[in-house]
């Protein structure tokens, strides 16, 4: 299992604006933990991201991998970043070999995309485009897997067995997670632990441990509870949750 910790993560655009994303975020992520990163938009979170999936490199501070660097790294960014001509099942076997085809069947029947497979991107809604880029990053079993929104635009129940999925795809695998997320209640139903990034600061401003046993029933009013617990820390959090109350 793969474990990483952030020593001082600083990230500075200079264009448009001069701006300290992040400044100084330190943050140990043990090996098979699922951690929820949270705040309202514009606190960096994908900016982290984006760092920990290698896309980012013009960061300072360190990144140590204590059990050596993953393998198998999956992201699935906000948008689905499929390759438009190729057909669902070729986008999954990109990543992947040809005898892996059963299996990437399989995954697209989980994400409820059974009968989609020869469709092209461009023929499928967002929503479902999310959901393949979801099945894609599962089928290389990663050992790291980089979540940032992924269930953003999917209606309330389809997102709910999405979760599901995920949820037991971590317990059956256990690779390290780090989910983006603006929903908390989404954060608090996976999450081993909740981290928030501070408002204009750039650094974690609280962490949570979320000590609920999985399999999680979302129903949970425990849930319910330590999400209004998060709001009375950092009220900025309750326009993310409006919004996601909304969205569903
Ligand atoms: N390549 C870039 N160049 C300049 N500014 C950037 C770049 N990438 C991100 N930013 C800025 O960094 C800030 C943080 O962006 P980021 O996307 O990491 O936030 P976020 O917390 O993930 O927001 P959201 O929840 O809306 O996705 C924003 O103000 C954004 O405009």
């Amino acid at each position: 299992m793969i474990g990483v910790a952030l020593h001082g993560i600083r990230r500075h655009f200079t264009t448009p604006a001069r701006r300290d994303v992040l400044d100084g975020v330190d943050l140990a992520i043990a090996g098979g933990e699922f951690v929820a990163l949270v705040g309202p938009s514009g606190r960096g979170k994908t900016t982290l991201l984006r760092i920990l999936a290698g896309l980012d490199t013009g960061h300072q501070g360190r990144i140590d991998w204590p059990d050596g660097p993953p393998l198998r790294r999956a992201a699935v960014f906000q948008e689905p970043r499929l390759v438009p001509w190729l057909s669902l099942l070729d986008n999954l076997l990109l990543v992947a070999d040809r005898a892996a085809e059963p299996r990437a069947r399989q995954l697209l029947a989980a994400v409820e995309l059974a009968g989609s497979e020869a469709a092209y991107p461009g023929q499928l809604s967002g929503g479902m485009q999310r959901r393949a880029a979801l099945a894609r990053a599962l089928l290389v079993d990663p050992d790291l897997l980089l979540l940032d929104e992924p269930l953003v635009s999917l209606d309330h129940a389809m997102a709910g067995r999405m979760r599901a999925l995920l949820a037991d795809h971590w317990r059956r695998h256990r690779p390290t997670v780090l989910l983006v997320t603006h929903d908390l209640h989404e954060a608090v139903a996976l999450a081993d632990r909740v981290v928030v990034l501070a408002a204009g600061a750039g650094r974690v401003s609280l962490q949570r441990r979320i000590d609920l046993p999985h399999p999680r029933d979302p129903d949970d009013p425990r849930i319910d509870a330590i999400v209004t617990a998060l709001l009375h820390f950092d009220p900025g959090l309750a326009v993310e949750e409006d919004e996601a109350a909304d969205r569903a």
